[in-house]
């Protein structure tokens, strides 16, 4: 099966970014987890960008703060889907700088924008690209869905009940 490469700007992301790591981890899905700067290493962007899809990677989730412009600057390099996680990091001023960073791209370079620090859904999305021509994650994902509504339909149920 395909891989999905985590790729994010500093170590500082990477708390945030573990949420995407584990959920992938949790449809038993291979991670590779690495730092990639298109400010601070701009030779290695440009290594992995081109590479990737050799690589064993279907899918690309590329976090980053601030002048956030990893997952674009990935997204113009490499023919993968990649999915951008604007990280709220100490050098954002209060998160937009970085969503607008990712969101905003030019026509023809798609990045598929997830909410500020959405590493989670980034990890479910790409689950989801690799799930459809992939039985086995795709029936995984229908049990983890099935689980979100139960969890619902209990927590309405516990409402109801002590509100009586
Ligand atoms: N946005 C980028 C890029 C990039 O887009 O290439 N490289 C690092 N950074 C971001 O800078 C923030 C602060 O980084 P440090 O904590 O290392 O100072 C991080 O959120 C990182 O993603």
């Amino acid at each position: 099966m395909k891989k999905v490469a985590v790729i994010m700007g500093s170590t500082s992301d990477l708390p945030i970014m573990q949420d995407a790591v584990d959920i992938l981890k949790g449809f038993d899905i291979d991670v590779d987890v690495d730092i990639v700067s298109a400010h601070r290493t701009p030779e290695k962007l440009f290594d992995f960008g081109k590479n990737a899809h050799k690589n064993g990677y279907a899918v690309i989730i590329a976090g980053a703060g601030g002048a956030a412009h990893l997952p674009g600057m990935v997204a113009s390099l490499s023919p993968l889907p990649v999915i951008g996680v604007p990280v709220k990091s100490s050098n954002s001023i209060d998160g937009w700088d970085s969503v607008l960073s990712i969101l905003q791209m030019p026509g023809g370079v798609p990045v598929a924008t997830v909410a500020l620090d959405g590493a989670k859904n980034a990890g479910i999305l790409a689950a989801q690209i690799i799930g459809s021509s992939d039985k086995c994650v795709m029936d995984k994902i229908e049990i983890y869905k099935k689980g979100l509504k139960e969890k619902v339909i209990k927590g309405a149920e516990e409402v109801k009940g002590s509100s009586k």
